[in-house]
């Protein structure tokens, strides 16, 4: 599914990204952690084409980028991120800025064909909040407005999914509804990226976690290997004890700093 090989990324004086190797295989989900500002949404950036690395092979759905079109890629990738959810129209009708994920524009100015209409809302109704599909998406809590965003994703059935922090702000109760349907995307054939600080939302849909630290691997691999209390402190300059409950990790924090 990507195939990222000894990337590295240099803007300006600074080496972001460094020597970076990375395989996702079908059939395998990953969670990217790491410290702020050690490079997680810009290794993802590199994925989805928006950044080019300045050394390094990235293959993507079978294309290596500098040798195809990287917009006919991006149509096979779901993106969330903060960025882009600033980017919809508050006073859109739900179903609407959901239809707009066909496209991958963010907003109509001519007639939705019915299909499209259609699926937007059998994907609302799938989420449970059919009866919120006319509603102008400003009018929708925090937690409801990022299923939007998953449910306007999954309209041109991507086979790529990155999620970069999609339970950012959520109360707990909401973060676990959200955690819910990113769980129920095992269902779908869709290979899963998710960013996130937070290592309790690792949910048993995912196999495989990597720990980026200023710009470098510090492991990547199946969960039960990489989850660890040696590479977490390594990661997040913290002493830290994992537990498992419910198949998820859960972190106590020792001492930090
Ligand atoms: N165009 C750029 N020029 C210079 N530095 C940059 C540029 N883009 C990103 N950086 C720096 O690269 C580092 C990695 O940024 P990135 O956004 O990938 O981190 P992150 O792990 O996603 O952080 P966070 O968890 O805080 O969102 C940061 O220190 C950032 O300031």
């Amino acid at each position: 599914m990507i195939k990222m090989q000894y990337v590295s990324l240099v803007r300006g004086e600074r080496q972001i990204l460094h020597d970076v190797s990375l395989t996702v295989r079908p059939g395998e989900h990953w969670v990217i952690l790491g410290r702020n500002g050690s490079g997680k949404t810009t290794l993802l950036e590199l994925m989805t084409g928006y950044q080019f690395p300045s050394s390094g092979r990235i293959e993507v759905l079978g294309n290596v980028y500098g040798q195809c079109d990287v917009r006919e890629v991006r149509k096979e990738i779901g993106y969330i991120s903060q960025s882009l959810m600033e980017k919809l129209t508050l006073h859109d009708p739900v179903w609407e800025v959901v239809s707009t994920g066909a496209y991958a524009f963010l907003r109509f100015y001519q007639e939705i064909p019915a299909d499209v209409r259609g699926k937007a809302y059998a994907l609302l109704e799938e989420m449970g909040f059919g009866h919120l599909a006319e509603q102008p998406l400003g009018t929708l809590s925090q937690g409801e407005r990022k299923k939007v965003m998953l449910a306007r994703a999954l309209m041109h059935d991507p086979k790529l999914l990155i999620l970069d922090e999609p339970c950012a702000g959520l109360d707990l109760y909401e973060r676990e509804l959200m955690l819910e349907e990113i769980g129920r995307l095992g269902k779908r054939d869709v290979a899963v990226i998710y960013v996130t600080h937070h290592i309790e939302e690792i949910v048993p849909l995912f196999t495989h976690v990597a720990l980026i630290k200023e710009g470098r691997l510090e492991g990547a691999g199946l969960k039960e290997d990489v989850l660890n209390s040696e590479l977490i402190k390594q990661t997040y300059d913290i002493d830290a004890r994992l537990e498992w409950e419910s198949g998820r990790p859960w972190i106590k924090v020792i001492s930090g700093g």
